[in-house]
Parts: C-alpha cells; sequence; structure tokens
C-alpha cells in the first residue's frame, strides 16, 4: 500500500493511506539518504510504501519513494548527527518575532541558506505585531526591507489577535507547508488559529506515548481545512548548515549571485581579496552588512544559536 507520513517519533511512523486511513508503521531493512548520515531514515512528508501486519492496523514501510526536496538539520545533541525534519516540501515559513523572544538576523540568515540549500521557497512571517510600539514598527520595517529586497515575502501578524491570518491562509492553501521558529515566537498559536481542530494533535501524542519508549516528535503534518498541509517542527534551536562547501556559501545568497564570477579572482570567497565586488557592494550599500555578517560567520563555522 501507498501512504504518506505525517509523523514520526523516531521508531514510530503514522502514515496516512490514500484512502485517509492511519496506520502505525515501523521500518523494515535499511533506508540510508545518500551522502547523509541521519537519525531518521523516513520523515514527514515522506511517500513510502507498506504492508499490513497481521492485525491490519500496524504495518511495516518496505519502501521510500524518491523526494522532491528535503530539509535538514544538526541534532542538537552531541552527536552532531542530521535529522531530516520535512520532506516534500513547497515552502518553507520561519516564524520570527523581533521581541519576547528575539530572532536574530543571524539566525534568520542561516534559516534562508539552508532552505536555498536545498531549494525550497522560503518565507518569513513576523509575529505579535500587536506588541509593537511605532519604534518597533520601523524596525520591523527595515528587517522587512532587508529580506523582501532580496525576493523573500515577508508577512506580519498577530497570531494572538488573528490580524492579517487571511494573508498566511491564501499562502499556504494546496501547498505542502513547513512552519519552524525559535520556541516561544507564537507557531503553536498562529497554527491553532489557521486550523481550529489542530488542538487534536495533542491527544494524538498521548496515545503514542504507550507505544514505546522513544516518543521524541520530530514534525507532525497538519491537514489544512481549505487544502494544502503544514509540517508543524518543534521550536529550532540550532539549524546548522549541513553539506555547504565554504567556496560554495556565496551561491545561497541570492543577492551575492548576480556578483559571483565576476571578481578578480576565479577562487574568491569574497573575505578580503583585491578586486571583490561582492566587498564593493558590501561598501557601496547593495548587498546589506548584516547580510554579509552572516555570510562571514556562516564561512567561519560559526555556531549560530541565538
Ligand atoms: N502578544 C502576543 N503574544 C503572542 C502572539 N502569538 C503567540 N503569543 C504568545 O507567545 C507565547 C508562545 O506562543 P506559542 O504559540 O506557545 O509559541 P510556539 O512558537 O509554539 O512555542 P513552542 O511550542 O515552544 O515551539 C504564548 O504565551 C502566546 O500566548 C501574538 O501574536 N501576540
Ligand atoms: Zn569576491
Amino acid at each position: 500500500m501507498r501512504g504518506l507520513v505525517i509523523k514520526s517519533t523516531g521508531s514510530w511512523y503514522q502514515i496516512q493511506d490514500e484512502q485517509g486511513k492511519q496506520y502505525d508503521c515501523r521500518i523494515k531493512g535499511k533506508f540510508r539518504t545518500k551522502g547523509i548520515k541521519t537519525t531518521n531514515p523516513v520523515a514527514v512528508g515522506d511517500w513510502v510504501n507498506f504492508e499490513l501486519e497481521a492485525d491490519q492496523n500496524t504495518g511495516v514501510i518496505t519502501e521510500l519513494e524518491p523526494r522532491k526536496n528535503y530539509i535538514i538539520r544538526k541534532s542538537v545533541n552531541l552527536s552532531k548527527q542530521t535529522q531530516i525534519i520535512g520532506a516534500n516540501l513547497d515552502q518553507a515559513i520561519l516564524v520570527v518575532t523581533l521581541a519576547s523572544p528575539p530572532t536574530s538576523l543571524g539566525f534568520i540568515d542561516r534559516f534562508l541558506v539552508t532552505a536555498e540549500a536545498y531549494d525550497i521557497p522560503a518565507i518569513l512571517v513576523f509575529n505579535k505585531l500587536d506588541l509593537f510600539s511605532d519604534e518597533g514598527l520601523e524596525i520591523l520595517a527595515d528587517y522587512k526591507a532587508i529580506y523582501q529586497n532580496i525576493g523573500y515575502p515577508c508577512y506580519e501578524v498577530s497570531a494572538a489577535q488573528g490580524t492579517n491570518l487571511n494573508q498566511i491562509i491564501a499562502l499556504l492553501k494546496d501547498k505542502v507547508t513547513l512552519v519552524s521558529g525559535h520556541s516561544g515566537v507564537g507557531k503553536s498559536t498562529l497554527i491553532n488559529n489557521i486550523v481550529p481542530n489542530a488542538a487534536l494533535r495533542t491527544g494524538h501524542i498521548s496515545d503514542w506515548s504507550d507505544k514505546g519508549k522513544h516518543t521524541t516528535t520530530f514534525a507532525e503534518m497538519i491537514e489544512l481545512p481549505f487544502g494544502g498541509k503544514l509540517i508543524d517542527t518543534p521550536g529550532i534551536r540550532e539549524l546548522g548548515i549541513v553539506d555547504i562547501e565554504k567556496q560554495e556559501l556565496s551561491h545561497f545568497f541570492p543577492e551575492m549571485r548576480a556578483f559571483l564570477n565576476k571578481c578578480r579572482f576565479n577562487n574568491c570567497v569574497h573575505i578580503n581579496e583585491p578586486g571583490c565586488l561582492v566587498l564593493d557592494a558590501v561598501a557601496h550599500g547593495d548587498i546589506e552588512s548584516s547580510r554579509y555578517e552572516s555570510y562571514i560567520s556562516m564561512y567561519n563555522n560559526d555556531d549560530n544559536r541565538s
């Protein structure tokens, strides 16, 4: 049978068949994602084939269909293993807040570079609009301008008060969208206000804890009543930039692409080389200095947890 992975705990996978019926499945054999070592070989958003066991409720995943794309992050523990957080995505939303808690530009840029590297269109949703003072609104406008000028769509909402949620609904309709953000930015509030019955999720989770020891939920897919699907991810503390060569990093900054291969040295990495057009563009304000700082930070492999 063919099905879609809608939830994973690491050892159990919840699969929905094409008629909408759900089964709890395990993995048989080895599934490897080429080139990366992951803690979860099968992820939410994957299409799989599975066989039912005698009880007709549980099953075994036998085959993973090729993925359109996926997005991964480094595990927060010391093992530094990577985890696939979602597969077959049309777009990824990062929910951010300027205060309570603040999301740093460095964190936003890391998210955007990761999305670029995996070829997933990224969108920023600035939440908690109701908390902004006039001064805060000016800062918000500056932030939005930085990202809109590069081509990333930006939205401003108040999840708590329902402001501009119709724009988010239009954005989500008929798409598979990954939603992430720091813990506390209001992701659950946003989802619950968009999908009023998403609270059902918590019920599912407790049913699941009976099943085994490994109940850490990685991510969960939520069906949207107006069409489309959301992949809700647990609050992200760190987004590892996996698999990006230093020499290639600038390709994942859209505003740098126009200058690449035009620097004096064809192996220019835009740090301090003479005749570097990226550095010129930063000096002239054509590339935002905060974005360039993020580039340097990622180039140097600085950890950016905040
Ligand atoms: N003022 C204001 N508070 C909000 C808004 N959205 C969410 N909050 C509050 O922010 C806090 C965190 O919201 P959650 O929805 O739990 O945040 P989360 O991002 O899901 O956090 P995790 O569940 O830890 O991943 C709660 O106290 C919410 O009431 C908003 O638009 N305005
Ligand atoms: Zn250069």
